[in-house]
């Protein structure tokens, strides 16, 4: 088991983003998606990540730059097909992320029975909070998430919200592969995501925990000198 020093700085373990879709039944209202019956999932590499202090970039392929926030559970012992009732020892603690969504490129993948991998796993398409150890969130099912756009309340949600919750997610995963320390399950979306432009500032919070804060940069077109 990876302690909670070690993991601080999870995102430079390199290991696996796991994000689930559709976890809350008014954001899969607001994308006229059905309700999952079973959880949806995707990966980001993890060169994703970016930190406070760089910029989100917006691919130059992307015209619908979208802000999804999200819980984010860190895994700190390897996870491999655990029963729901074991699956919260294998957390060692959590983050604010934010699941940056070309959606102009998802609604096209979409359309042809593409991969979303140009649409969510583009660099900085991850954007993440300190590390917050379990030990500050007694409850992670009681938690306020909410993100502003240039200081406009845009998504407000409750985690009590979520369809699947993270036990059935954890043990859901590892059924599938196994979990590692440092690999990160972002737990998907409430309602009220929207365009981001650049120039935009981004600002996001777990209530009474952690807050963040991002401005938006518009990418340049490959080969261009200006080149990201
Ligand atoms: O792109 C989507 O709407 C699916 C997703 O990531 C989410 O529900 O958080
Ligand atoms: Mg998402």
């Amino acid at each position: 088991m990876a302690n909670s020093k070690q993991l601080s700085r999870f995102w430079e373990w390199g290991r696996n983003i796991v994000c689930v879709g559709r976890n809350y039944a008014e954001h899969a209202k607001e994308m006229g998606s059905a309700l999952p019956a079973e959880p949806l999932f995707f990966l980001k590499p993890s060169s994703a990540y970016v930190r406070e202090g760089s910029p989100i970039v917006r691919p130059y392929y992307c015209r619908n730059l979208h802000h999804e926030v999200e819980l984010g559970v860190v895994i700190g012992r390897r996870a491999r097909a655990v029963p729901q009732d074991a699956a919260m020892q294998h957390v060692a603690g959590y983050a604010l992320c934010l699941d940056m969504t070309a959606r102009d490129t998802q609604e096209r993948c979409k359309k042809n029975g593409l991969p979303w991998t140009l649409a969510k796993g583009f660099g900085s398409s991850c954007p993440v909070s300190d590390f917050v150890p379990k030990e500050k969130i007694p409850d992670p099912h009681k938690l306020q998430i909410w993100l502003k756009v240039n200081g406009k309340l845009r998504q407000e949600g409750d985690t009590s919200s979520m369809i699947f919750s993270i036990p059935y997610l954890i043990s859901y995963i590892s059924h599938i592969f196994t979990l590692e320390e440092g690999d990160l399950i972002l737990t998907g979306s409430p309602k009220g995501v929207g365009a981001v432009e650049a120039n935009d500032e981004i600002e996001a919070g777990i209530r009474d925990v952690v807050t963040m804060k991002f401005t938006v940069a518009q990418g340049a077109e490959p080969g261009s000198p200006k080149g990201v």
